[in-house]
């Protein structure tokens, strides 16, 4: 039925990708999936444990018959280290950028693929892997817990103002993260990471002089302080669209070059056709000015290095050591461009969550009657105040996030905003309380 409903070709090719990640169920769902496809008379390529990333990046290249590139685990590696590699030029080492940073794998298969991709990478860039492997996924550690719990993951070793990073258990979100002298947290999220790229790429794009336009995507979690920055010292255009990062890859295709980023690290950058074909082409240009030729070059090694099919923390890691390495920077000095408004978020349970609604990319609620003119109240009381709620996609509970001058602002401003939500939505269990 749903195959007439749909108008499916039985008699088409069905190729379908199976991978698996390091949970213990895996290679029991893995084998369902395979055994399901197989009855169907569905083709089966099975690439094994992979991270969530790679696996569409081989869908994307088998789709194109291998133009956007090679379908393999040796292939995707391959590709991008190269270009990094490429980029990095014969000098590791610039300015205040030291090439090592330290790795918390989040106990997942990201650990497992930056253990082979370090064998591409060579002297490049040194990596000390944490959380490998050994212990339970995510469990303390990870992308997610970093940035959500605001503290470094446990299991990687404390060392002043090293540049680290931390990835989630199947790899496609990442932040940067350094603990100071006093053990303070400082995170580099994913608007930092969007903002750090799009500095970067517009001058690229600026010295190029091909024409072609850059444009940022976020949702309503970006920090207010980094949407400032692109809009008031980048000067470039950002769009807000609801949180899921298909809202933001749909929205980020409009631009030549598209930068989305979710907060929580989940991003990448994409080029158009027009803006791929215009670079490679202008790249085969030997007797274009040296300095513009060299921008352009630039940009078609880092189209290389991307992996412009879905957020990917490995690809994109690489994307961020070049952008540090190429203006000479230390961590710090990356965290140097704007100061994060602090912010909080918190979960509330209710009987539906599905009574709240939403409208302008989630940034205000229209469900139950009177929570947005309750938000509206807590928000003016405090300085730079922002303050949103939204049922979750991926879990029963409402969503809140609150920012405003000062952590304990945000904090009060997303428990006042809870706890409307937990009285006029129908809360369950304990009334809210900061975590
Ligand atoms: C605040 C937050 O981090 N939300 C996450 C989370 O979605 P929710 O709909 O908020 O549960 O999981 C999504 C899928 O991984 C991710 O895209 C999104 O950013």
């Amino acid at each position: 039925m749903l195959a007439e409903a749909e108008s499916i070709d039985w008699e088409a090719r069905a190729l379908i990708c199976v991978g698996q990640d390091t949970r213990p169920s895996s290679p029991d769902l893995a084998q369902a999936a395979i055994t399901g496809i197989t009855v169907m008379g569905g083709e089966v390529k099975d690439y094994g444990v992979v991270t969530t990333p790679m696996l569409h990046y081989f869908v994307a290249s088998i789709n194109t018959d291998g133009i956007y590139a090679e379908a393999t685990e040796d292939g995707y590696f391959k590709k991008m280290t190269t270009a990094f590699k490429k980029l990095r030029g014969d000098k590791p080492s610039n300015g205040n950028y030291v090439p090592s940073i330290l790795f918390d794998g989040a106990n997942g298969v990201g650990a497992l693929k930056m253990k082979v991709c370090l064998s591409y990478l060579g002297d490049s860039l040194q990596v000390q892997l944490y959380n490998d492997g050994n212990g339970k996924l995510n469990h303390l550690c990870g992308a997610d817990y970093v940035k959500v719990q605001q503290c470094a993951p446990h299991g990687v070793p404390r060392i002043t103002n090293a540049r680290c990073v931390s990835v989630d258990g199947d790899a496609d979100r990442i932040v940067y993260y350094y603990t100071d002298e006093c053990d303070k947290l400082h995170l580099l999220d994913g608007d930092r990471i969007a903002t750090l790229v799009a500095d970067y790429l517009m001058e690229l794009v600026q010295k190029s002089n091909l024409g072609l336009q850059l444009g940022l995507v976020q949702t309503a979690y970006a920090n207010g302080s980094s949407t400032n920055y692109i809009s008031k010292t980048l000067k470039a255009p950002v769009a807000c669209v609801p949180t899921g990062v298909k809202h933001l890859h749909q929205k980020a295709l409009e631009y030549d070059i598209g930068i989305y980023f979710e907060a929580n690290g989940h991003g990448t950058v994409i080029f158009s056709d027009f803006a791929t074909k215009r670079i490679c082409c202008a790249a085969e240009e030997p007797s274009l000015p040296k300095k513009q030729l060299c921008a352009i070059r630039t940009l078609a090694a880092i189209i290389e290095a991307i992996n412009q099919t879905v957020g990917d923390a490995i690809s994109d890691l690489l994307i961020l050591e070049t952008v540090l390495h190429a203006r000479g920077w230390s961590i710090q000095d990356w965290e140097a461009a704007y100061t994060d408004l602090p912010n909080r978020q918190l979960k509330v349970t209710l009987k539906d969550r599905r009574v709240i609604e939403t409208t302008d990319a989630e940034r205000k609620s229209v469900a139950p009657p009177g929570l947005q003119d309750q938000i509206n109240l807590f928000v003016r009381n405090v300085p730079n105040g922002r303050a949103f709620v939204r049922p979750s996609g991926t879990e029963d509970i409402v969503r809140v996030y609150a920012e405003a001058d000062t952590q304990a602002n945000a904090d009060q401003l997303a428990l006042q905003v809870a706890s409307a939500v937990y009285q006029l939505a129908g809360g369950v269990g304990s009334p809210p309380a900061l975590e």
